[in-house]
């Protein structure tokens, strides 16, 4: 794992967006993305460059189950808003939250990831240690499924939402074996409510309990931080 420290955040997103670009550069087709306010800047950044994706495909790490695809909050509505509509793929790909039975679309979407190959994904992480939405206790040996979110990352991601009672109570995720899969990992923690956690992944101490560990187990991991070890 390597660790990069840059203190200023317009450094910090410059940074990220080189690292894409040279993915991209080097013969990524698909990318792993993900949400949540960490990437706000890095999208806005894509969106103000040259890249273009036309010839790329991406998958998502999560989506609510039950929040219309309409609703501003739905994933699919923040993917559309900051990165789709002015940069599209030719194929962009998220669990369809609004299915009827979630647990077929999990396995869906993790045929759909198995028949491609992961060269890149994104990641950033919950103040639990979360990745995408495998809360701790996940087992790593897990694929796209059906989760059901804990109360404290509810309330972390209250603050989108009028009232906590809005926020969805279950998510289909990829799993920790899926996003292991990825030939590369950039994972972006900023702010000091993700201390605890890129301090547990720095110690090295492997654990389901704090699900980010695992990234310990992969041999190309970047982890772009403001905070200081
Ligand atoms: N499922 C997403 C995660 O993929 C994301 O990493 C996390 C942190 O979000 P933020 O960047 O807003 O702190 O939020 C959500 O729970």
């Amino acid at each position: 794992m390597q660790l990069e420290t840059v203190k200023d955040l317009d450094q910090l997103y410059t940074r990220a967006f080189q690292l894409i670009e040279e993915q991209k550069d080097n013969g990524a087709k698909t990318f792993g993305l993900a949400t949540g306010g960490t990437m706000l800047p890095l999208y806005e950044r894509i969106r103000n460059s040259s890249i273009d994706f036309s010839n790329c495909e991406s998958v998502n790490l999560d989506e609510y189950v039950g929040l219309p695809k309409e609703h501003p909050e739905s994933y699919l509505s923040f993917m559309t808003q900051q990165l789709f509509k002015e940069k599209p793929f030719k194929n962009s790909h998220l669990p369809n939250g609004e299915a009827t039975n979630p647990e077929e679309e999990a396995k869906r979407y993790e045929e759909l990831l198995q028949s491609l190959t992961l060269d890149f994904q994104l990641l950033g992480v919950g103040e639990n240690g979360h990745i995408g939405f495998n809360e701790p206790g996940t087992s790593f040996d897990s694929e796209t499924h059906v989760v059901d979110l804990t109360p404290s990352t509810r309330t972390a991601n209250a603050r989108f939402f009028e009232s906590i009672d809005e926020v969805p109570e279950k998510a289909i995720t990829m799993g920790i074996k899926s996003i292991m899969r990825a030939k590369y990992i950039l994972l972006i923690a900023v702010g000091e409510k993700k201390r605890d956690a890129i301090k547990s992944l720095i110690d090295g101490n492997v654990t389901e309990e704090v699900p980010v560990t695992v990234l310990n187990n992969h041999s190309n991991v970047i982890v772009l931080t403001d905070l200081d070890f």
